[in-house]
């Protein structure tokens, strides 16, 4: 379904992520930070280091497997947070929101940031920095590498004719 693509640099994610911290200290103080693996990690490393925040858990969330698409399986529970309460969860992008909603159920006391969301995901969130259109796709730094691209003319004895 997804006909664009938005790149993500490393230099723009972290200026969306400490922009997410800069946005979240007036919510504080939180107890820790709840990074939603694996997309969640870096950007709650980011706000963490802004946020002076040293208590981070995790919580892994499967979306999908072969036979059941769709349905979340957690598969890291976030033992260290409770039922969320004092907790932020960060994670990189909401999208369809499935995996908000879960992870919501899950820690229904904590309060639920991102740094984008797409209008599907939009309502699960607590705060997002940047909105993106349901049909792009967003790609993460740590989804793409610098790749070679052919000049268009490539031929040097045609470039001096
Ligand atoms: O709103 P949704 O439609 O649920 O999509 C958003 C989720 O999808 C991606 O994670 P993914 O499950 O691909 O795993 P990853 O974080 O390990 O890459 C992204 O990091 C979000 O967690
Ligand atoms: N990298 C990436 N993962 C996703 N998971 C759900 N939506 C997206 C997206 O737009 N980009
Ligand atoms: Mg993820």
């Amino acid at each position: 379904m997804a006909v664009h693509y938005a790149t993500v640099t490393w230099e723009q994610l972290h200026r969306d992520a400490r922009a997410l911290a800069a946005a979240l200290v007036p919510r504080m103080p939180f107890k820790g930070i709840v990074a939603v693996t694996r997309g969640g990690l870096i950007p709650a490393a980011i706000a963490a280091r802004e946020l002076g925040c040293r208590l981070i858990e995790t919580i892994s969330v499967v979306t999908y497997d072969e036979e059941e698409k769709g349905r979340p399986q957690i598969i890291k529970a976030p033992e260290a947070a409770g039922d969320g309460e004092g907790f932020l969860i960060i994670d990189d992008l909401v999208d369809s929101g499935v995996t908000a909603r879960f992870v919501r159920e899950c820690l229904p006391k904590a309060y639920f940031a991102c740094l984008y969301a797409k209008p599907a995901g939009k309502p699960l969130t607590d705060m997002f920095i940047t909105e993106v259109p349901q049909d792009t796709w967003v790609l993460f730094p740590w989804d793409t590498a610098p790749l070679f691209v052919p000049p268009l003319v490539s031929n040097k004895k045609e470039c001096a004719e």
